[in-house]
């Protein structure tokens, strides 16, 4: 069973149950007071303002209990994805490197992006090809992935940089970067490749019926 951890202000929660057992997988949302079930196969941290965005973004929920929790499964193996608020909340709770700042508009940007797949020997981009070019939608005021230079030529040279935005073509170009976002960052892994984060909404490609599927290998990552 893959667990969707829902937080107060949580929004994409019912999504990615949806998405996910559209593909064959059993998931099911789960409250973050309640604690982690012991029966868990995945973790999914979706979408959303949980806390209003108070503070930082995924700041308070990644101060949840229920976070440590995460933090062991995770350790144990288990495969995590935070997706928009949750790849914030994944920052925020050192899951994932870096951190997703207030865009460089300074506004919420709901549109369709490009992503670069930079790295497609993970679990979640293994149905990719390196240099694939995918389409998905992106909600966010806070998207801007910001880290130290150092530290993100670390990131990249170890192949922990998952996606990137870029245009049709597959040009990484600032016009083509929403939100500002550090090498144009969209996603990144943790230490190890079953945990990863990124700001784009892959549950929002996935059912069929809307008519567009570019994010379901993203999420077939829990069945690797
Ligand atoms: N769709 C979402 O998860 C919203 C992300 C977020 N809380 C923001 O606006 O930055």
């Amino acid at each position: 069973m893959i667990a969707v951890i829902q937080f107060g202000g949580s929004n994409c929660d019912r999504d990615s149950v949806q998405a996910l057992e559209s593909m064959g997988f059993e998931a099911e949302r789960v409250w973050h007071e309640d604690g982690l079930p012991e029966d868990v196969d995945g973790i999914m941290l979706p979408g959303g303002f949980s806390y209003g965005d108070y503070l930082r973004a995924g700041a308070m929920a990644a101060r949840s209990p229920i976070m440590q929790d995460v933090r062991d499964a995770a350790a144990d193996g288990t495969p995590v994805l935070g997706v928009c608020n949750g790849a914030q909340i994944g920052c925020e709770s050192s899951l994932t490197p870096g951190a997703f700042t207030t865009n460089e508009s300074a506004r919420f940007q709901c549109e369709h992006v490009h992503l670069r797949v930079e790295n497609a020997e993970t679990p979640w981009t293994s149905q990719y090809e390196e240099g694939d070019v995918v389409e998905l939608p992106i909600a966010h005021g806070e998207g801007r992935y910001e880290i130290p230079d150092d530290r993100l030529d670390e990131l990249e040279a170890a192949g922990r940089v998952l996606f990137k935005y870029c245009d049709a073509e597959g040009e990484v170009t600032p016009e083509a970067n929403p939100n500002g976002s550090k090498h144009a960052v969209a996603g990144v892994t943790g230490e190890r490749d079953h945990v990863a984060v990124m700001m784009p909404h892959p549950e929002r490609a996935s059912l069929v019926d809307l008519g567009r599927t570019d994010g379901q290998p993203v999420l077939d990552g829990f069945a690797k």
